[in-house]
């Protein structure tokens, strides 16, 4: 059955004290969410062991913003899945078009990432999505069924989480349509094996827009950036209407 998870990318935000100041002022929204939805946080490495110490008991999930493809060795600045499971993590972003724009991340590499994340039993968000240039073009659909042909290469659809993210509404405060954004995650959706994946909308995300997205009949959930960042506004969003 499709899932509705609605995560939080808090990107290079929160140090450890910020990150626990933002946990107690959101504790009680979250308890007030209906138990069909999926809260899930994913904050920076350095958040993560405190968060999850303060979540016991909590129906919180955290999930982290990268992992490497290797249990261990020289990669520095990576982490491993051992290193995110022994802290209670339970989900990973995989292939943020932040990660593939600055830092080299490629469909090659993203595929190792989730293949890891799987191995270790946590659940990958993997983000696919077109640019401003490619949606003018018309490609939006052939550059994100491309990505997903090589991303998903060998990866176990039961326990996969997909975000589309059309990369020219992430920060901008351009949403895409919820129609439209309905109409793409149809098209992903059709082209999985598993039609059970819960697919992500994630671009601009606010409490203003959130109930008209998640009446979509395709979406079930959001990836949220900057309205994930303070307790009112992620409180609005998991409390969205249904
Ligand atoms: O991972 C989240 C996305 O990049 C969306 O970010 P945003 O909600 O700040 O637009």
């Amino acid at each position: 059955m499709r899932k509705i998870i609605l995560a939080g990318n808090w990107k290079m935000y929160k140090t450890q004290a910020e990150a626990l100041e933002f946990l107690e002022g959101f504790k009680p929204n979250a308890e007030d969410a209906p138990e069909n939805r999926e809260v899930v946080l994913c904050v920076p490495f350095t958040a993560l062991s405190d968060l999850s110490k303060n979540l016991h008991g909590s129906r919180i999930r955290l999930g982290a913003q990268n992992i490497h493809w290797e249990e261990a060795g020289a990669y520095t600045g990576e982490i491993s899945g051992p290193m995110l499971t022994e802290i209670g993590v339970r989900y990973v972003i995989i292939g943020h078009s932040e990660r593939r724009q600055y830092f080299g991340e490629t469909d090659e590499t993203v595929n190792l990432r989730l293949k890891a994340a799987q191995k270790y039993g946590l659940i990958p968000i993997l983000c696919v999505g077109e640019t401003k240039e490619q949606r003018a073009a018309n490609e939006t659909e052939s550059h994100i069924l491309g990505q997903l042909e090589k991303d998903l290469v060998d990866i176990d659809q039961t326990q996969l989480v997909i975000a589309y993210e059309p990369i020219w509404a992430i920060g901008t405060g351009e949403t895409c349509e919820p129609d439209e954004a309905n109409r793409v995650i149809g098209l992903i959706r059709s082209k999985l094996d598993n039609k059970e994946v819960t697919i992500q909308y994630g671009g601009s995300v606010k409490p203003d827009n959130i109930d008209e997205l998640m009446a979509q009949p395709e979406i079930d959930g959001v990836l949220v950036g900057g309205a994930s960042l303070t307790p009112d506004s992620w409180g609005k969003i998991v409390n969205y209407r249904a």
